[in-house]
């Protein structure tokens, strides 16, 4: 089956550079929402047949327009909310941007004894985001074959870093994810996933981007 992993639409907290990860979180700027229509119309041409949101309403806004298109409910899912980032929650400092990014980008590597400060380790993430993808392809249950999922931006290049070929920690610390960005999978649990395409700026194109956003997760972070 095919997987498509959608960071949902810039927050103010994107724009404030937020370490911002705590629930139930922000909605969306105004172009947030103008970044997930856009997002809605791109996706014309894949044959979605279900729609999956975290628990933080960020990604279910995001994926609103989606659902009203194509005529799908938006099922909010546990374990696909954001890396939670413990003691820097809220910082917008570089050096804890580095610091949340170095940390996960080094799950992605494997090293999963690592945790955040006053945070998760990477076996915590990795356990309830391979939940969450594995009730979603079995709910698919050959049912339907492509299927949208909107997450996070660390969450995303983190699990799909460690989980997909084609993909490893350094091409994740690598490649930004920023708002409405999409990396889209091809595969499942027992099989694994390979990376089709890495889309890291917003889907709806390069005018819905924000250069002024300080985003932690859109912006090179995880770079020494
Ligand atoms: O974790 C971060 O870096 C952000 O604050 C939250 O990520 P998100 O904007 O992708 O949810």
């Amino acid at each position: 089956m095919k997987l498509l992993l959608i960071r949902h639409g810039e927050t103010p907290g994107n724009v404030l550079g937020q370490l911002d990860t705590d629930h139930p979180g922000p909605g969306l700027t105004e172009l947030g929402e103008r970044q997930a229509e856009a997002m809605a119309r791109s996706l014309v041409n894949e044959p979605i047949g279900a729609l999956y949101a975290s628990t933080l309403i960020r990604t279910q806004i995001t994926a609103a327009p989606l659902g009203r298109l194509r005529g799908l409910e938006t099922t909010v899912l546990e374990g696909l909310h954001e890396i939670e980032a413990g003691a820097l929650e809220k910082l917008t400092d570089h050096e804890s941007h580095k610091r949340y990014m170095g940390t996960v980008i080094s799950w992605a590597a494997g090293e999963l004894d690592n945790r955040m400060p006053a945070g998760p380790d990477g076996h915590a993430f990795f356990d309830r985001f391979d939940a969450a993808i594995a009730r979603v392809v079995d709910r698919a249950s050959g049912q339907h074959n492509t299927v949208a999922v909107v997450s996070h931006g660390a969450a995303i290049r983190t699990w799909a870093g460690l989980r997909a070929d084609g993909i490893d920690h350094e091409f994740a610390a690598r490649h930004v994810l920023a708002n409405t960005g999409i990396v889209a999978l091809e595969g499942d649990p027992d099989t694994g996933w390979k990376l089709i395409h890495w889309e890291g700026s917003p889907v709806g194109g390069l005018a819905l981007a924000d250069p002024a956003s300080a985003d932690p997760t859109g912006r090179d972070a995880a770079a020494p």
